[in-house]
């Protein structure tokens, strides 16, 4: 399949002013200005094929938002090159935005003071969509994301999520070819959460939206990705399936147990028959134990623990993308 964004040998720098405190530099902060370099994205090379919902994924200040701004021709890479449908996004920035479309988890693209759907028709006035496209495509997406009682709302009187679904039909208004989502769950309910990634899903299904999506959610991830790539401190770490990262590096899961009384570590000594075992106090009754779960079954450490332990409760922790990257690291 075609490849519709290429990124090769990417880096950004962002060069920032270190002002010197105290009345004596004041002069020398003008004449002798101090810069410091660091380097957000590098060395930063891969290819997206039509249809691939890709997950970016790192932890903060690994260089995410900073390739959507490159990809989305907002910033300017210092070095590399970058091309999405074949083209400069940032010298044909006009016509890129005609394929893509942005939504910012943290920041909406909506205005603030005015209902929605006025938002929404700003919006096609400014990419020129018909108006029975624009009907259709209002109709469908508010009735899939169950937020159409909510359109004539002024967007700061929404909730979250009503906010994030609205910003999802703006980014999709003018029918764009790829998404760039950059942490669209973040602060969401699981319900909403959930209503979102079908919605993306059905995009994808029905119209081969290609998604790149970031997020530190590792059920988007499951639920969404049929690709990964890791990053770290701006490089590379793996590109590929989650399954085989999970396969490759993941060998822990996450138990956290609750306990009636306060134990030590030590205490817990029973538990040494377990090979390649991670205890960790949470608080003075919580504990998280990382066991290899290659090795053994959760149920033969709860039942261990059960003999020996007053256990008020146990769960166990999705993995956490934080955890992956440890791991890949
Ligand atoms: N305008 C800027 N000037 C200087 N440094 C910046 C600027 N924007 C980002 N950075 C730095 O670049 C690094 C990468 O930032 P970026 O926002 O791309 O990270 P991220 O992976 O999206 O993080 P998060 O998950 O926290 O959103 C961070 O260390 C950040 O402090």
């Amino acid at each position: 399949m075609e490849n519709i964004i290429e990124i090769t040998n990417v880096r950004k720098i962002y060069r920032t002013y270190q002002k010197k405190s105290g009345l004596k530099n004041m002069i020398k902060n003008i004449i002798y200005p101090d810069f410091k370099d660091f380097i957000a994205v590098d060395d930063m090379s891969f290819c997206i094929r039509k249809g691939d919902i890709v997950g970016y994924i790192g932890p903060n200040g690994a260089g995410k938002s900073t390739t959507i701004k490159m990809l989305t021709g907002i910033l300017m890479p210092n070095s590399g090159m970058i091309k999405v449908f074949g083209k400069n996004p940032l010298k044909y920035r006009k016509e890129n935005s005609k394929h893509i479309g942005v939504v910012f988890g943290q920041k909406s693209q909506l205005w603030w003071d005015i209902p929605a759907i006025e938002s929404l028709e700003l919006l096609k006035e400014i990419y020129k969509v018909p108006d029975c496209d624009f009907k259709d495509r209002v109709e469908k997406y508010s009735d899939m994301l169950q937020v159409k009682e909510f359109l004539n709302l002024p967007v700061r009187q929404m909730s979250l999520g009503q906010r994030m679904k609205c910003d999802l039909i703006a980014a999709l208004i003018h029918d764009p070819s790829i998404l760039f989502l950059d942490e669209p769950t973040i602060g969401l309910d699981v319900a909403t959460k959930d209503r979102l990634r079908e919605f993306i899903l059905e995009l994808n299904r029905t119209k081969k939206v290609t998604v790149f999506l970031t997020t530190h959610d590792m059920q988007d991830v499951e639920k969404l990705c049929n690709r990964v790539i890791l990053i770290n401190h701006g490089r590379m770490l793996y590109d590929g399936d989650l399954e085989s990262v999970k396969e490759k590096y993941i060998r822990y899961r996450n138990l956290k147990v609750v306990f009636n009384k306060t134990y030590s570590i030590d205490e817990l000594k029973f538990l040494k028959d377990f090979q390649d075992l991670r205890i960790q106090n949470l608080d003075d009754k919580t504990m998280l134990i990382q066991y290899n779960y290659k090795l053994y079954s959760v149920t033969d450490i709860v039942s261990c623990l059960l003999k020996n332990t007053e256990v008020a409760d146990f769960s166990i922790k999705d993995l956490e993308i934080e955890d992956v990257i440890k791991e890949v690291c």
